[in-house]
C-alpha cells in the first residue's frame, strides 16, 4: 500500500505502507505508480514527498515474492517514471532504506536522512544485485571506488557517511519529515533535469581495470566461489564505461543469471532461517510467543579467559552493568586491563559513547554478586571446577537469578546437578572471539525450564547475537558434528592427503580457512585437552590401547602427536602448518616426512585422494551427523543447524548450510557416497547413513522446509 495525501505548500505525501518494513511487494509497487502519477498530474501539487510509516523508508524488493511468479509493475520503469517526473520527489529516509529501496530514493531527486538512519545496497547478501537501477545510478551519484565497496559488501552505511559520501543530500536529528516538507517547498518549480541520476556520468579513476581487479582479489579472500558480488563489479564497470540504457541493460542481464542461482536460493534461505530461528519452541509447548523472558538489569561473568573477556564486552556493549569476577589478583588485573581495552576499542569503532556502555566492574568476592540476575560461567572446561562455582553460585545469588555456563560441550545436567536450582541453569555456549562472533548456542538440560531459556534467547537479541535453541549431548550441536568432520580430515592425511591439499579444496567449497589452518589458529592443544577430558589419550588413557583404535572404532593418534612434539599452532610457530611469517601458513617439510614415517609405522599403503573424495568424506560426515542430531531432537530441525553452521562455523552463505547443501547435491547421491565410504572404511561407525537421511530419501528427498515435520515424530530432547 502507498497512501496518498496532499499538505499545504502543493505538496503531495506518499507514505508507503508495507509493516514491518515497508517492502515493495507487488501491492506496494501497483499503489506507488498509481499515487505518483496523481501528483504528477494534479496541477495544484509543485512538489513530492516519499516516505514510509512506521519510521522505516522501505526494506527493498519483497524477498517472499522471489520465491513465486513475479506479479505487478517491475520496478525499474517505476523508478524511471519518479525520476522524470518534472515536479521534484523528495525521499525521507528514516529508520532504512536497503536494496530496491535505496534504488527508489536514488530515483528521487532529493534525498533527505534522519541521522538514525541506515541505507545500502544489501542485494549481495542474498545472492543477487542491485536490479533496479543501484548499480548505474550509484556510481553516478558517488563516484566508481566508493560505490563498487557499497555494492560488492552490502553494507549497512549510516546517515552520516552516507551524507559525506553525497548518497543524501541532507541528515537532521529531528523530524527529517518536517526537514523534507520545507525543503520540497523551496525546491517546487525548479528544473529537475540536473537531478536526474540517469543523466549523470560516473566519476572513475584513470585506471579502473585495477580498481576492479583489486575488488575481485578481495571479492575472492572475503567469499570464494560466491558469484554475486563478481557479477556486482561486472554491473559497476558498466556504470563506468557504458551510457546508462546500455549499463541498465547489463545490469538486468547479471541479475536474471543471478536470480535462479542456487546461491541466491541458499543465500535467501540463511536469511530467512536466521529470523526464524528466534522463533524456538519445546515439545512442552513452551515457546517464544507464551514464555515471557525475565529482565536482565545486571550479569556478571564468572572467569576472564580468551571467552569470559569477550562475553563481559558484549554484555557491556548492550549497556547491560558487568561485575567481572576471577580468582587471583593477578588474573583480575590483566583480565581489566584487557577488557578495558577491547571496550575502547570498540566504542571507537562503533562510535558508541561512553554513555551506552554498561559498566564494568571486578571482584574477587562472589558474595558480591547477590543482586545479580544472570551469571555466565566462562572458566576452564573441567566438570568438577564447573560443579563447584555452580554450588557456590547457589549459596550466593538470589534463588531467581539465572546460572549460565559457556561450556562448549560438557553435559548441562550434570552441572545443573551441582545448583540448588537445575532448572535456572541453562547453556550460553558463545564462539571466539565472543563480542565478535554471532552465533549463541542456548542449550537446554532435561529440567532447564522454559523461562531461562526465553531469557537467554532475550539475551542473544540484547546482544545482538543470533540465539538457536539446541539440546543437551555431547558437543551439543556444532562441536558435535565437527567432530566426524575432524576425524575425516585426520584419516585423509593417514591415507595419503597432505594438509594444504585439503584446506585447498574446503577452501575451493568457499570456507574462508580450511581445517588444519583452523586448529593451528585456535591452537591443537584446544582439542587435545577435549580428548583428554574424554579419555581418548593421555592419562586416562588405559595402558595397552591400540594406537589406532578406540572402543573397536577408527582413532588418529596424529594430532597427539603433535601435540606432544610441542606442535600447537601458530601460537608455537609448527602446527599442521610452518609459521616462519606470523600467521602465514607454510607446507611444512617436516610434516611430510613425518607423514610418510606414520605411514610406514602402521603399514598405511599412501595413496593420492581425490579433490571429491576430500569434500564428500569431511562434508557428508558432518552432515550424516547432523541428520543424527535431529533423529534424536537435539536441534528442532535442519533450518536451525544451518544457521548455527553459516553463523558460528564460518559454512559458506552461499551454500546454506550443511543440511541445505545435502538437499542441493541430493540426498540419494549422499547416501549413496556414505554407504560406499562406509563399506571401504567399516571401522568408521559414523560414516555408516542415518536412518534419518535413508527415511528422507525413501519419501522422495522432500524440501528442506518439510523435514521438520517429519521429524517432530521422533522424539525431541528439547
Ligand atoms: C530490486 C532490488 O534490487 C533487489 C532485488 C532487492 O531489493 S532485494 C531486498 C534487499 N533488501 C534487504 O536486503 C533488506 C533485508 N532486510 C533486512 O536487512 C532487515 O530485515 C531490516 C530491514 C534491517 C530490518 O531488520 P529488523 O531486525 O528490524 O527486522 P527483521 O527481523 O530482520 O525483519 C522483520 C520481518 O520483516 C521481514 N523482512 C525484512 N526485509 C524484508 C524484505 N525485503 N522482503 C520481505 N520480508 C522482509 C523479515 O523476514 C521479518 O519477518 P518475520 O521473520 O517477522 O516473519
Amino acid at each position: 500500500m502507498a497512501l496518498y495525501r496532499r499538505i499545504p505548500g502543493a505538496i503531495a505525501v506518499i507514505t508507503l505502507t508495507n509493516p514491518p518494513v515497508n517492502a515493495l511487494s507487488c501491492t506496494v509497487r501497483e499503489a506507488i505508480y498509481e499515487t505518483v502519477k496523481r501528483a504528477t498530474a494534479d496541477q495544484e501539487v509543485k512538489a513530492i514527498v516519499l516516505c514510509g510509516a512506521n519510521g522505516k523508508f522501505c526494506g527493498g524488493a519483497d524477498i517472499k515474492e522471489f520465491s513465486r511468479e513475479m506479479r505487478g509493475p517491475p520496478l525499474v520503469p517505476m523508478i524511471d517514471m519518479i525520476e522524470e517526473s518534472e515536479k521534484p520527489v523528495v525521499a525521507v529516509i528514516e529508520g532504512v532504506a536497503f536494496g530496491g529501496g535505496l534504488e527508489l530514493a536514488l530515483g528521487c531527486h532529493y534525498r533527505i536522512a534522519h541521522s538514525g538512519a541506515q541505507v545500502g545496497l544489501t542485494e549481495v547478501t542474498l545472492g543477487l544485485l542491485p536490479a533496479a537501477g543501484g548499480t548505474q545510478r550509484l556510481p553516478r551519484l558517488i563516484g566508481v571506488p566508493a560505490a563498487l565497496d557499497i555494492i560488492t559488501t552490502g553494507r549497512h552505511v549510516s546517515a552520516q557517511e552516507a551524507v559525506r559520501l553525497g548518497i543524501v543530500d541532507k541528515v537532521t536529528d529531528s523530524s527529517a519529515m518536517e526537514e523534507a516538507i520545507e525543503f520540497a517547498k523551496t525546491v517546487a518549480g525548479e528544473p529537475m533535469g540536473p537531478r536526474r541520476l540517469s543523466l549523470w556520468t560516473a566519476a572513475c579513476p584513470e585506471d579502473l581495470d585495477s580498481l576492479l581487479e583489486g575488488a575481485l582479489v578481495r571479492i575472492r579472500q572475503r567469499s570464494r566461489g560466491a558469484l554475486a558480488p563478481v557479477a556486482c563489479v561486472q554491473a559497476v564497470r558498466a556504470a563506468a564505461s557504458l551510457p546508462f540504457a546500455q549499463g541498465m541493460k547489463k545490469e538486468q542481464e547479471l541479475m536474471a543469471y543471478l536470480f535462479t542461482s542456487g546461491q541466491a536460493r541458499a543465500m535467501q534461505y540463511c536469511f530467512f532461517t536466521q529470523r526464524a530461528a528466534a522463533r524456538w519452541t519445546t515439545p512442552s509447548g513452551a515457546s517464544w510467543e507464551n514464555t515471557k523472558a525475565r529482565p536482565v538489569r545486571q550479569a556478571a561473568v564468572i572467569g576472564l579467559g580468551t571467552m569470559g573477556k569477550g562475553i563481559a564486552v558484549s554484555l557491556s556493549r548492550a549497556g547491560i552493568p558487568v561485575i567481572a569476577v576471577e580468582t587471583e589478583q593477578k588474573r583480575l588485573k590483566a583480565g581489566r586491563k584487557a577488557v578495558n581495552s577491547m571496550l575502547t576499542r570498540e566504542s571507537q569503532k562503533r562510535g558508541l559513547a561512553e554513555a551506552h556502555l554498561g559498566s564494568i566492574s571486578f571482584t574477587l568476592d562472589l558474595r558480591k554478586l547477590r543482586d545479580t540476575d544472570l551469571v555466565i560461567e566462562a572458566v576452564f572446561e573441567d566438570m568438577a571446577l564447573k560443579k563447584q562455582i555452580f554450588s557456590k553460585l547457589s549459596s550466593v545469588c538470589r534463588p531467581d537469578a539465572l546460572l549460565c555456563t559457556n561450556t562448549s560441550g560438557l553435559n548441562i545436567d550434570e552441572i545443573a546437578s551441582a545448583a540448588s536450582r537445575p532448572e535456572l541453569v541453562v547453556g550460553t555456549h558463545f564462539f571466539a572471539p565472543a563480542h565478535v562472533m554471532k552465533l549463541l548456542e542456548v542449550v537446554c538440560g532435561p529440567r532447564t525450564s522454559p523461562v531461562a531459556v526465553a531469557t537467554a534467547m532475550q539475551l542473544a537479541k540484547r546482544l545482538e547475537k543470533i540465539g538457536v535453541v539446541v539440546g543437551n549431548c555431547s558437543g551439543f550441536v556444532g562441536n558435535r558434528m565437527m567432530r566426524p568432520y575432524t576425524e575425516q580430515a585426520y584419516y585423509l592425511l593417514e591415507e595419503g592427503a597432505r594438509p594444504e591439499e585439503v584446506d585447498l579444496v574446503l577452501e575451493e567449497f568457499g570456507f574462508a580457512m580450511g581445517i588444519f589452518r583452523v586448529m593451528d589458529l585456535s591452537g591443537l592443544d584446544v582439542g587435545w585437552r577435549s580428548r583428554k577430558e574424554l579419555g581418548l589419550t593421555g592419562p586416562k588413557l588405559p595402558p595397552g590401547t591400540e594406537a589406532r583404535s578406540r572402543g573397536g572404532k577408527r582413532y588418529s593418534p596424529l594430532p597427539d602427536i603433535l601435540c606432544e612434539s610441542g606442535r600447537l599452532g601458530q601460537k608455537t610457530g609448527r602446527g599442521w602448518y610452518l609459521y616462519e611469517k606470523e600467521r602465514v601458513a607454510t607446507p611444512d617439510p617436516w610434516l611430510q616426512s613425518f607423514l610418510e614415517d606414520y605411514r610406514s609405522r602402521f603399514g598405511i599403503q599412501s595413496r593420492r585422494v581425490g579433490q571429491d573424495e576430500i569434500l564428500e568424506r569431511c562434508l557428508y560426515s558432518l552432515i550424516n551427523e547432523g541428520f543424527r542430531i535431529l533423529q534424536e531432537g537435539i536441534a528442532a530441525s535442519p533450518e536451525d543447524i544451518d544457521v548455527i553452521y553459516v553463523s558460528g562455523y564460518g559454512w559458506p552463505r552461499h551454500r546454506g548450510g550443511p543440511m541445505f547443501y545435502a538437499w542441493m547435491v541430493g540426498l540419494p547421491k549422499v547416501l549413496d557416497k556414505l554407504e560406499h565410504y562406509h563399506r571401504t572404511h567399516p571401522d568408521i561407525p559414523n560414516l555408516a547413513p542415518s536412518s534419518m537421511l535413508r527415511k528422507l530419501v525413501a519419501r522422495g528427498s522432500p524440501p528442506v522446509h518439510q523435514w521438520r515435520a517429519l521429524i517432530q515424530q521422533h522424539s525431541s530432547q528439547l
